[in-house]
């Protein structure tokens, strides 16, 4: 069974946290860092990210990614898992054997065409604009945010990305990233874990099947919806 669990949303999120802690509790698990497909690797010329009308280096649209190379990779997760394992490091659990799990990272999953039906789960954290502007001026990336960039580039291609996500109806769960990064971790945990369960008990003979509990689902997944007007984020 392959799993491919998107954990998308916007910047400062949450998203690499909550991603590293399931890297380390799920079994034969691989992850693919969407941040590692920016079109200028570090030490090279970032001569490939243009400078728009915004007046600022465009790092947060989708041109700025190389989006094929990611899609190849998965693909080539998709077409050997326990070789894309091997090579990266996670060595198969033998009670699990038969269960792949890749966990795609980014803040820009969801609006690359090719990508958007492979996902299993598709997870979107989201924080309230100050928080996000806040934990944005903690951090250090490879290449410092000029001033002004937050508010002239990153937050409006985040809500114009939003926005287009959310008029293509991609389906996905919304996570609340102010909650702590241990109940964070735990919801998805859960959910992953139970859709596991129940793949692998429809995939068992019937006869071997336990009976289904009645009522809603649990964990997080019964929450899957068409992203609704309900998810501000906005100040
Ligand atoms: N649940 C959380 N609550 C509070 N702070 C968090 C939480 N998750 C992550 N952070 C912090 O927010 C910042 C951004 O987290 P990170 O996981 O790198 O986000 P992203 O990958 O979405 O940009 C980091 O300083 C991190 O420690
Ligand atoms: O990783 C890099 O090389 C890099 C270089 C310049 C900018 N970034 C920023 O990385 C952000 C996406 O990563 P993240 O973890 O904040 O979701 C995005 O908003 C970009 O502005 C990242
Ligand atoms: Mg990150």
């Amino acid at each position: 069974m392959k799993l491919i669990v998107g954990i998308g949303g916007m910047t400062n999120g949450g998203k690499t946290t909550l991603t590293n802690s399931l890297l380390r509790a799920l079994p034969n698990c691989c992850v693919i860092h969407q941040d590692d497909f920016f079109k200028a690797p570090l030490f090279q010329p970032q001569d490939q990210i243009a400078v728009g009308e915004d007046g600022f280096k465009q790092w947060d649209v989708l041109e700025s990614l190389d989006m094929e190379a990611m899609l190849d990779t998965v693909q080539a997760w998709l077409s050997s898992p326990r070789k894309f394992a091997r090579a990266h490091g996670v060595s198969i659990q033998p009670e699990a054997s038969d269960t792949h799990i890749l966990l795609l990272e980014g803040f820009l999953l969801y609006s690359y065409k090719p990508l958007v039906d492979l996902y299993s789960h598709r997870y979107f954290l989201t924080v309230p604009y100050e928080e996000c502007k806040w934990r944005r001026s903690t951090r250090n990336y490879t290449v410092p945010d000029p001033p002004g960039l937050f508010d002239g580039h990153v937050w409006p291609m985040y809500q114009k990305y939003r926005q287009e996500m959310e008029t293509n109806g991609v389906e996905v769960v919304y996570l609340d990233g102010t909650k702590s990064r241990e109940k964070l971790f735990r919801e998805v945990l859960e959910d992953i874990q139970n859709s596991l369960l129940n793949r692998s008990q429809e995939s068992a003979p019937s006869s071997a099947r336990p009976a289904r509990p009645q009522g809603p689902g649990r964990g997080c997944g019964h929450r899957m919806a068409r992203p609704a007007a309900s998810q501000p984020d906005t100040v």
